[in-house]
């Protein structure tokens, strides 16, 4: 019997991006297909009207008895992610586990004789567990909110001073939640290095806290590409050349899902190199400034004037972290953005921040409140420099014609500075 159903099943799918990454990668259509309750999982498994299917959580547990035939691996991980149909019979795999120890290899991290900590006690634990055990971890902790299972709790997880790679199993910090995080990397003085298994957000709250103080970090993206690729080897019987289809297929696609956003002094260009710069690499255009007044109803000037600076920043963090959860775009903000410390991680989250400098002179100045021209202006920069160097991951020149400007803007992006 022949289904021809590709896809993904899962509690809540929204943020997956397994369907754009598999259709790219084979070329087969693939669903994501949300089962919300454990009964309609059950349901589609008995059915087993499918070719082949990914499962994330919370069920790569429950599927396991559906399997007709078990890879080692996952059982003795007791979680598959990937069940192929053979002539009606459901072969079960992990391929979780060779996309973390990819992730964990590309990045240079090494679990050899290291303290590992593990966050959360759930279906991804054991999964890296195993992957730091046969890969020679010393000590491997758990830490999870309640302390069971022989876990820590996350204050005692934190006078560990002995742990020197975290990684994040929990769904801390996913989409739609981004910001979250449930301990403090700085706390760990042998840290090395923090890996996230989420992928939504590029960069979770707690990698950019890790990422701040110059420890190793690396997110969740490339390990659900890696997985998505080992999983589509067992979907078509094909082989492909993982070492290099991986990093290609997630460059190609972190480019493609990858904000840029653009800051510094007021009537820089933002605006104008944004619009641009939006159009050469087909991204969408964010002006914040302009969002705000949509949302607001309210122009900038007005709202100065009525309600003042301090309201001004509130209705700019609420709405940038609205938009910076979304990829995809270029967010043209305001001169101002840097001042509010949390505007800098919902920027960084999805990818790079661009430090657009145009000189003092050329700055335009009109309608803007806070932008008087002549000393105030060179005031004003003295203050915002430091702020636009910390927030930034490279400085963007816009003192030439606007066309130069775009395609280094573009050189900058494609040479993964945040990535
Ligand atoms: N490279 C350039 N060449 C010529 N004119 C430019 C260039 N970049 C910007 N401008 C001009 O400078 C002015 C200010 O640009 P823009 O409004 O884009 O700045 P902004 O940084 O978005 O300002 P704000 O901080 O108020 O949001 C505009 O008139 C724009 O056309
Ligand atoms: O979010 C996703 O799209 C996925 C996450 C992981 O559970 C993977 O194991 C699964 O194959 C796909
Ligand atoms: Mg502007």
């Amino acid at each position: 019997m022949e289904h021809k159903l590709y896809g993904l099943i899962g509690a809540k799918l929204g943020h997956s991006y397994s369907k754009i990454i598999h259709e790219q990668l084979a070329g087969y259509q693939y669903e994501l297909m949300p089962l919300p309750t454990e009964a309609e999982a059950r349901a589609f498994m008995e059915k087993r009207a499918f070719s082949a299917i990914n499962v994330t959580i919370p069920y790569k547990q429950l599927v396991i008895p559906y399997c007709d035939v078990i890879d080692p691996k996952a059982k003795s991980i007791g979680a598959i992610n990937t069940i192929v149909n053979r002539d009606g019979k459901l072969y079960g795999y992990n391929t979780d586990y060779a996309g973390f120890s990819y992730l964990a290899r590309v990045h240079g991290v090494d679990f050899a004789d290291k303290t590992v900590l593990i966050l959360g006690t759930g279906g991804t634990h054991s999964t890296v567990e195993a992957v730091c055990r046969d890969e020679g971890a010393r000590t491997i902790l758990s830490a999870s909110r309640t302390g069971k299972y022989g876990a820590l709790t996350y204050n005692e997880a934190m006078r560990r001073r002995d742990v020197q790679i975290i990684i994040n199993t929990t769904p801390c910090g996913m989409y739609p939640n981004v910001g979250q995080c449930m301990l403090d990397p700085t706390a760990f003085p042998a840290l090395e290095a923090v890996l996230d298994v989420i992928y939504n957000p590029f960069r979770t709250e707690l990698l950019l806290r890790a990422e701040e103080h110059g420890i190793k970090t690396a997110g969740g993206f490339e390990m659900l590409v890696a997985q998505a690729v080992y999983a589509a080897q067992h979907f078509t019987g094909r082989f492909y050349a993982v070492d290099s289809v991986i990093p290609t297929a997630s460059r190609r696609l972190q480019h493609q899902l990858a904000n840029i956003s653009l800051i510094g002094m007021p009537g820089c260009g933002k605006s104008t190199v944004g619009a641009a710069l939006a159009k050469r690499l087909n991204k969408t255009l964010v002006d914040l400034d302009e969002e705000i007044e949509r949302r607001t109803g309210n122009n900038i000037p007005d709202i100065f004037a009525h309600e003042g600076e301090d309201a001004f920043r509130r209705y700019e963090a609420e709405i940038l972290a609205d938009i910076a959860k979304g990829t995809g775009q270029v967010i043209a903000c305001g001169g101002g953005v840097i001042k509010t410390p949390a505007n800098v991680h919902a920027m960084r989250q999805n990818g790079c921040v661009l430090w657009v400098q145009r000189p003092l002179g050329k700055l335009a100045t009109s309608g803007r409140p806070l932008s008087k021209g002549g000393a105030a202006l060179k005031q004003l920069q003295a203050e915002r420099t430091p702020l636009y160097r910390a927030a930034s991951h490279a400085v963007l020149d816009n003192s030439g014609p606007l066309t130069n400007t775009v395609e280094a803007a573009v050189r900058l992006f494609e040479s993964d500075i945040a990535l």
